[in-house]
């Protein structure tokens, strides 16, 4: 399991780092990136794993979001996943929302994606072990966030697996993607038609099957342009009411879906996420 190192550059003290492996999980070589606070070099630190939306890397996040300042503060190591597997031969789409960049952090079980596209097992089995293999992370204490389809993979990954992911919360989650034109898109395509596998990958229907024991945070732009089509928050916040979890969704004023957005409330969401994983 090994990686090799693409950058690393000093940041808040700190190392912000990217790097590959080859993914057992995907059959192809993944790209992550890695921001360790200064004080990772004495212990070992929580960590928080933020997966990316529609048409994204690594590198959005790690370059817009403004994100490290606070990592750095609260004493959290970030990770920023790849949203797709990438390179020959990996089926891909013309449109930006299928295909490379458009993994949906689930395992496909239809051709021609089946083969590559295992977001999935990557996220919550491959990635930890890489993580846990070459950095000081204590994954007792793993918490999860993510944008638009990573906020979706955040949530349902985190429901599926409350063992692994401690805390949880999310911007401009996809909340219901067997509900909405990008969801129903990638799912007829990475699923196909047996509706049974879409409950699983679809964050609503899932909190109604296993709760969520812990409280989650949402942070929405009112004036984001996807909110009434994809975003569908109300879904999300019947479903956490039918079930009894303790969510907080918080409508943000004027804020659209861009990383301007992610950028004015990540302070808030590295504070929450570490005042939980050190309590
Ligand atoms: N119109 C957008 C739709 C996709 C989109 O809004 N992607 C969001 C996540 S769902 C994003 O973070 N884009 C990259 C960025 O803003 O850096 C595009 O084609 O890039």
């Amino acid at each position: 399991m090994t990686i090799e190192t693409l950058s690393e550059q000093k940041c808040f003290g700190g190392i912000q780092g990217v790097y590959r492996h080859q993914s057992s999980s995907t059959g192809t070589d993944m790209e992550f990136a890695v921001f360790q606070p200064a004080e990772a070099a004495k212990k070992p630190l929580p960590v928080l794993v933020f997966l990316s939306g529609l048409t994204c890397t690594w590198e959005n996040f790690t370059t817009k979001a403004g994100a490290q300042r606070y990592a750095a503060e609260h004493g959290v190591i970030v990770v920023a996943p790849d949203t797709s597997p990438r390179g020959e031969g990996v089926a891909d789409d013309q449109a930006y929302d299928l295909g490379k960049g458009a993994g949906f952090y689930l395992n496909a079980t239809e051709d021609p994606w089946a083969k590559h596209y295992r977001m999935e097992d990557y996220v919550v089995k491959e990635l930890p072990a890489v993580l846990a293999n070459n950095f000081p992370v204590d994954l007792d204490r793993m918490g999860i966030t993510g944008h638009s389809m990573g906020g979706h993979g955040a949530l349902t990954l985190a429901i599926k697996n409350p063992d692994l992911f401690k805390t949880l919360s999310a911007f401009a989650p996809i909340v219901s993607p067997a509900n909405c034109p990008w969801g129903q898109k990638a799912f007829n395509n990475y699923l196909g038609d047996n509706i049974a596998t879409w409950g699983q990958n679809d964050a609503s229907a899932l909190v109604e099957t296993f709760g969520w024991s812990g409280d989650i945070l949402i942070d929405q732009g009112a004036s984001d342009t996807f909110l009434e089509t994809e975003l569908l928050p109300d879904v999300f916040v019947r479903a956490c009411e039918r079930k009894s979890v303790a969510l907080t969704l918080r409508m943000q004023e004027g804020y659209d879906h861009s990383y301007y957005f992610i950028a004015s409330f990540i302070e808030d969401h590295i504070a929450w996420h570490a005042k939980r994983l050190k309590a």
